[in-house]
């Protein structure tokens, strides 16, 4: 009862199980984890505290105490709580499951490199467009009378794929390798599929011997996805070694030589080493794939349910591109705030994440007015502040006029979290969802092919997962 009084509000908790009866019977009764988070917002308030099992979770569910917290009060908020399941894959290594100096210096250098690559400026704008030039070919070829009709997830699979793969080891998915890469991507999806907050808490040692079939499973999984998609690079480390590659300082193509040129110039310590390099690109794979893929399939759905979105930010772009007469690029931004305040919608009504990562908190301090102890898991509960409806009015609705109404309210959609542990991806991905979007819109109309979609698919699990959607798209 001590505890519980230096901690924001939150229903009453019993010892050992703390609030695990309320949660289950609340995201059984709700429907899904973002609405049992808006449940209790609206009874405790915008911060407000789950016990799971003995330990203190205290969820932030608006944008002025996140940025207060995480954002002012940065450096306090860097080490995050790793899932016992990530720790034991990751031993330590990369950038999503480490924390320290080790995680400090791979973040460093990703952000780095990418800057360098030209993220979020040119190079990397020439890479998004390449890729989707040759998926829209692609789609051409097959068209008959004009019309293709295609399973949005091997479009998008593909595209976003092809981008980061071709970001991180110089390779984008071609005929010989779309299939393979494709079969990887499926495991992966049955895998998330299965794969729940039950997977994130409990101890190893629980999933070992109790499920070890589960366990075994997502360890392969993770090898076998590791060995595909780093396998460029450790041919290239291979020949490094023995002497028969050299990374040319002046012309780095992609992550993998950025790291290896480290290799090549300071030799191999505890940062930079082969098994550093191979959890960097699985780390930054499935990060850049998944999340930037669920948010083009959800936003696809939503615009086929709202067609008139779609006129509305085609009219838009056909006249910022002098009717169709050149693709849309970056520097198109400011002349597009109905296609901006689109993306945002998109992205607020996805919130594909449910649950946000939880960092820990190692001294007791204050957060919006309330007290929180050491100890206590906190963090910034991104599906619920998206759904706070004293910020968005009527929040299930897909509106983008609300950001056209008030300007400054898209500063409060944060889809990629806020603060030292936010997206590392995030200019890559707002420059992909940008180009996508946008240069999608004004070369096809679309139609769906099949039933659509309005209810979340796993609203359990930890994140969103794709609609299953399949689309026609015709050639305008
Ligand atoms: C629409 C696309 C994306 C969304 C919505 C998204 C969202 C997020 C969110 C919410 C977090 C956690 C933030 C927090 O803890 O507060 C995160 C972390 C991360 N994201 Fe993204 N992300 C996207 C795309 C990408 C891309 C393209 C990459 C890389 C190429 C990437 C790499 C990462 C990494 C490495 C982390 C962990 C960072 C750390 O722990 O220091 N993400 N992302």
């Amino acid at each position: 009862y001590r505890k519980v009084s230096r901690l924001p509000p939150g229903p009453f908790s019993l010892p050992l199980i703390g609030n695990l009866p309320q949660i289950v019977y609340y995201l059984w009764t709700t429907g899904s984890v973002s609405s049992t988070f808006d449940l209790f917002r609206k009874r405790y308030g915008n911060i407000f505290t789950l016990w799971v099992g003995p330990i203190p979770h205290v969820s932030i569910a608006d944008y002025e105490t996140s940025h207060e917290v995480f954002v002012k009060n940065a450096s306090k908020y860097a080490d995050k709580f790793h899932a016992p399941l990530f720790a034991e894959i990751k031993n330590e290594n990369g950038v999503l499951a480490t924390n320290g100096d080790h995680w400090q210096e791979m973040r460093r250098f990703a952000l780095q490199t990418f800057r360098n690559m030209g993220v979020g400026k040119d190079q990397m704008e020439v890479k998004i467009m390449e890729e989707l030039d040759a998926r829209c070919a692609d789609i051409d070829k097959q068209a008959i009378n004009g019309v293709t009709t295609t399973h949005a997830s091997d479009f998008f699979d593909l595209t976003v794929g092809s981008i980061i793969n071709s970001i991180l080891v110089g390779k984008r998915f071609e005929e010989h390798n779309k299939q393979e890469f494709l079969k990887i991507k499926r495991a992966l999806d049955s895998a998330f599929e299965l794969f729940s907050p039950f997977d994130l808490t409990v101890p190893i040692w629980v999933l070992k011997y109790f499920f070890n079939r589960r366990y075994t499973n997502m360890i392969n999984l993770n090898e076998e996805t590791t060995s595909f998609v780093a396998k460029e690079a450790c041919e290239r480390y291979a020949e490094l070694k023995k002497g028969n590659y050299r990374v040319d300082k002046e012309k780095i193509n992609d992550f993998t030589d950025a790291f290896l040129l480290k290799i090549q110039e300071g030799g191999e310590n505890r940062d930079f080493n082969i098994e550093t390099l191979k959890t960097m690109i699985i780390d930054l794979w499935i990060t850049g794939q998944e999340t930037t893929t669920t948010t083009l399939i959800s936003g696809f759905n939503q615009l086929l349910l709202h067609p008139q979105v779609t006129d509305k930010a085609r009219k838009e772009i056909l006249e910022v591109t002098d009717n169709g007469s050149r693709p849309l690029c970056l520097a198109d931004k400011l002349s597009t705030p109905y296609l901006n305040a689109m993306i945002g919608e998109i992205q607020r009504h996805a919130s594909i994440l449910n649950m946000n990562f939880w960092r820990i908190n190692h001294e007791p301090t204050y957060m919006g007015g309330y007290p929180v102890d050491s100890g206590a898991f906190v963090t910034a509960q991104l599906s619920a502040l998206h759904i706070n409806e004293t910020v968005f009015e009527n929040p299930k609705k897909f509106d983008p006029e609300r950001f056209i109404r008030d300007e400054k309210l898209l500063q409060k959609v944060i889809p990629f979290g806020v603060g030292k542990r936010s997206c590392l991806g995030e200019a890559l991905a707002r420059s992909e969802l940008y180009l996508i979007f946008g240069n999608l819109l004004f070369r096809y109309n679309f139609k769906p092919h099949g039933k659509l979609s309005t209810e979340e698919v796993l609203p359990y699990s930890f994140a969103k997962r794709p609609f299953k959607l399949e689309m026609q798209f015709i050639k305008i």
